[in-house]
C-alpha cells in the first residue's frame, strides 16, 4: 500500500458491521438447524475463513453484500481441519456451538495475530465445568458431551472469547448456567441479542453477570450486526491527526467513550448526536499523560496502536500501559522508522511527540499496527509503503478505499512473481 501522506482528511463516511460481533454471530448460527441471515456483515479476510469452515462442516454459506445466508440444515461434521483453526484466532467460537448441536467437536489451537501467547484455558475450564470431557493431544483438542448442565462459572478473567463460546454453549444446555466476572463488550451484548432472536433466554450480557436458562431448540432469525466501534475510532484517530473534519454515520458512540475521553484531553472536538460523530478542530493535538487498555469500558486494546499515532505528533510526554496483550507494541519500531520518538518500557510505551512523521517503508505486523500505520502515513509528509497489509484486510473493508473517499492519496498494489507490483 502507498499512501503520499499530510493531507487533512475531509467528509463524510458510513461505519461498517462489527467484525468482532460477526464472528462469533456466525459460529452462533450452527446452533439452529435452518437458515439463518445476518445483516451488516462487513466483507472481511476473517469473515471469509469463517464461511469457510461453515462449508468445512456442511453447511451452505454464503455472503451476497453486506448479508449472510447460513443454512446449516445439511451440517454434517464436528471436525475443523488444522489448516482453517490456524488462519485466525475466531475460529474457536465453533467450539461451544458444536459441542451443543453434535455433542462433541474436534478442533485445534487457533491461529490469529502474533499479539501475545493468547491461551485458550478459560475456554476449556468453562465447557470442562457444563460437563465436557476434554483431551487434549499435542495441537489437537477433543471435546464430548452426552449431555451439558448449567451451572456457575467464574472467569478468573473477563475473556471476550470464552464468555462468549461459554454462552454459546450454554443455550442448550440443562438448566441455569451463570457466568460471573463475565466480559462487558458491546459484541457480547450483541450476541445475546441474537441468540434471544433465535429463542433462547440469556440476560445481563453488558454487565458483569450473564444468565443462560438452557431452551430445548432454537430458532432460525434474521439479524442485523452492531456498527464497528473499532473501524470508528480508527477513522476519529486518523480525522485527528490528519488535523482533517470528518463525520461519521451509523456509528454508535455510546460504544467509544474512553476514546471520546482521551481524544478531547488531547485537545480534539468531538461532537456526537445519535448515531453521528463529528471529529476536527485541531491544530496540534496535546498529550495525554496516561493511557492504560484493559477490558471495555475502559480503553479497548484494539485501539492502542492507532492513538499512539496521535500521541507521537502531540505536543509533549504521553504514557500508553498495555495490559491485555504482551506482544502488542510491534508498530513501535515501524512508528520510530518513520521518526516518532518512543521507548518501550515493559508494557508501557513513553511517546515524546514530535512535530512531524516522515513517510518511509514499513511492515504491517498484525491488524490494529497495520491500522496505526496507515494512519501514520496518512499524517506524514511524503510517501510510505507499507508491507503485509494483508493483516489489515482482516478487519477493515478494503481500507484503501475507505480513506481514499476522504480525500486521502492511497494505493494498494498486488505484487507479482518477479518483483514487479501492480495496482491491486
Ligand atoms: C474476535 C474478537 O472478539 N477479538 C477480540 C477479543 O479477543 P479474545 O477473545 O481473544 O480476547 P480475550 O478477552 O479472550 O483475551 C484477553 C486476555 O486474556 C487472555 N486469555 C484469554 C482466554 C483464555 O482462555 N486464557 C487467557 O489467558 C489472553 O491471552 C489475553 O491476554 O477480545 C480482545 C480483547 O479485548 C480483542 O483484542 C480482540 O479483538
Ligand atoms: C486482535 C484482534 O482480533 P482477533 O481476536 O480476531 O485476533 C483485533 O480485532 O484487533
Amino acid at each position: 500500500m502507498v499512501i503520499e501522506g499530510g493531507r487533512p482528511l475531509s467528509g463524510t463516511i458510513a461505519i461498517q458491521g462489527a467484525k468482532n460481533a460477526a464472528l462469533p454471530i456466525l459460529a452462533a448460527g450452527m446452533l439452529v438447524e435452518g437458515t439463518v441471515i445476518v445483516d451488516q456483515v462487513p466483507n472481511l479476510l476473517d469473515i471469509d475463513v469463517m464461511l469457510d469452515i461453515l462449508r468445512s462442516l456442511g453447511c451452505r454459506a454464503e455472503q451476497i453484500g453486506q448479508s449472510v445466508v447460513l443454512d446449516t440444515t445439511s451440517a454434517n461434521s464436528a471436525h475443523i481441519p488444522e489448516s482453517l483453526m490456524g488462519q485466525m484466532r475466531s475460529s474457536i467460537f465453533l467450539m461451544g456451538p458444536l459441542l451443543a448441536r453434535f455433542g462433541e467437536v474436534e478442533v485445534y489451537q487457533p491461529g490469529g495475530c502474533a499479539i501475545g501467547e493468547r491461551k485458550i484455558d478459560l475456554h476449556l475450564l468453562g465447557l470442562r465445568m457444563l460437563g465436557a470431557e476434554i483431551r487434549e493431544d499435542g495441537n489437537r483438542i477433543v471435546c464430548r458431551a452426552s449431555r451439558l448442565t448449567g451451572t456457575d462459572i467464574h472467569l478468573d478473567f473477563p475473556s471476550v472469547g470464552a464468555t462468549e463460546n461459554l454462552m454459546m454453549a450454554a443455550v442448550l444446555a440443562d438448566g441455569v448456567t451463570t457466568i460471573t466476572n463475565a466480559a462487558r463488550e458491546p459484541e457480547i451484548e450483541d450476541l445475546q441479542n441474537f441468540l434471544n432472536s433465535m429463542g433462547a433466554r440469556v440476560t445481563g450480557a453488558g454487565t458483569g453477570t450473564i444468565r443462560i436458562e438452557g431452551v430445548k431448540r432454537l430458532v432460525p432469525c434474521r439479524y442485523r450486526i452492531i456498527p464497528d466501534r473499532i473501524v470508528t475510532g480508527t477513522l476519529m484517530v486518523a480525522a485527528a491527526a490528519t488535523r482533517g473534519q470528518v463525520t461519521l454515520t451509523g456509528a454508535n458512540p455510546s460504544h467509544l467513550t474512553s476514546l471520546i475521553h482521551v481524544l478531547r484531553r488531547a485537545g480534539v472536538q468531538v461532537t456526537v448526536d445519535d448515531d453521528i460523530i463529528k471529529v476536527g478542530g485541531v491544530i496540534r493535538p496535546k498529550a495525554v499523560e496516561r493511557i492504560v487498555t484493559s477490558p471495555y469500558p475502559a480503553f479497548p486494546t484494539d485501539l492502542q496502536a492507532q492513538i499512539m499515532v496521535l500521541l507521537a505528533l502531540a505536543d509533549g510526554v504521553s504514557v500508553v500501559k498495555e495490559m491485555i496483550f504482551e506482544g502488542r507494541f510491534k508498530h513501535v519500531d515501524e512508528l520510530v522508522r518513520m521518526g516518532a520518538d518512543i521507548r518501550v518500557d515493559l508494557n508501557s510505551a513513553i511517546i515524546r511527540g514530535v512535530p512531524r512523521l516522515y513517510g518511509t517503508t514499513v511492515e504491517a505486523t498484525d491488524l490494529r499496527a497495520g491500522a496505526a500505520l496507515v494512519i501514520a502515513g496518512l499524517a506524514a509528509q511524503g510517501k510510505t509503503v507499507i508491507e503485509q497489509v494483508y493483516h489489515i484486510d482482516r478487519g477493515y473493508e478494503r481500507i484503501e478505499a475507505m480513506f481514499a473517499s476522504l480525500g486521502a492519496r492511497i494505493m494498494r498494489y498486488a505484487a507479482v512473481p518477479n518483483n514487479r507490483v501492480i495496482p491491486g
